[in-house]
């Protein structure tokens, strides 16, 4: 697999929020520092850190949501798709709209969406409320509903935000099972979790990401070992 050319390069990739400091004075807090590695088509990375230490940060940046204000993200395939999951929606507008609106920026067209809808609201289990904004659903539902258009829509490569730790058992084993079919038809997935036992189930390798913007990358054993020691 690590023959083949990476499908996105991050070299060096820092971002920065503005901070309030005090009164009219703002500092820069750079939530990810230094990121390197690449990510192969076809497998399983698994991002873990502590809380605040930058994943969801870093998904979006492999989503292209946000820029790195250092260091540089390369996307070696111009058809390289990215669709993430609790990030990228709009709270103002309906869960349906939002579905047709991540499809169109997969490059779907809006009358395959549209016809891929009855699936979408099927999977997600949101029934009516796919009509309602986004803003009025809770967690797992968004989460749901990012999961639901993920699975329908295809991209190459999915971002998996703590979305098999949301829901009810029925939607976790719904999901993981999709999950276990997409990984095995050779899909690119980042997963980013908590949960050591999924990480061991699906993911090739890991990643973790530190607060202080160390970033160590290897086999899953040996890196949760150094995690976990890191207590
Ligand atoms: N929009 C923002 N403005 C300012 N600071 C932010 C913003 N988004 C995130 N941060 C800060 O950047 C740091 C990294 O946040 P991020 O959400 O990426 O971490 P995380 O590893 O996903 O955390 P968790 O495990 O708790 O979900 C945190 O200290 C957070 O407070």
């Amino acid at each position: 697999m690590y023959n083949s050319e990476p499908i996105i390069s991050l070299k060096n990739v820092g971002v920065s929020y503005r901070r309030r400091a005090g009164v009219l004075r703002w500092n820069k807090y750079w939530a990810l520092n230094d990121i390197t590695f690449d990510l192969y088509k076809g497998e399983t990375l698994g991002i873990i850190g502590r809380n605040g230490a930058g994943k969801s940060t870093l998904l979006q940046v492999l989503a292209g949501i946000i820029s790195p204000d250092k260091g540089v993200i390369t996307h070696n395939e111009s058809t390289v798709s990215l669709l993430s999951l609790q990030v990228g929606f709009l709270p103002h507008i309906t869960g349906r709209e939002n579905a047709i609106l991540s499809g169109m920026l997969l490059g779907i067209n809006k009358s395959e969406i549209e016809k891929a809808m009855p699936k979408i609201i099927e999977f997600s289990g949101l029934g009516e409320f796919i009509d309602q904004p986004v803003n009025s659903y809770s967690t797992g539902m968004r989460a749901r509903l990012g999961f639901s258009v993920a699975n329908q829509m295809d991209p190459d490569v999915i971002l998996v935000d703590e979305v098999l730790g949301v829901g009810d058992v029925e939607f976790k084993k719904k999901s993981a099972a999709a999950m276990r079919e997409k990984i095995s038809s050779n899909k690119t997935v980042v997963i980013v979790s908590h949960d050591e036992k999924t990480l061991k189930d699906l993911c090739d390798r890991i990643l973790w990401v530190d607060r202080k913007g160390m970033c160590v990358e290897g086999g899953i054993d040996d890196v949760l070992i150094s995690y976990n020691q890191s207590y």
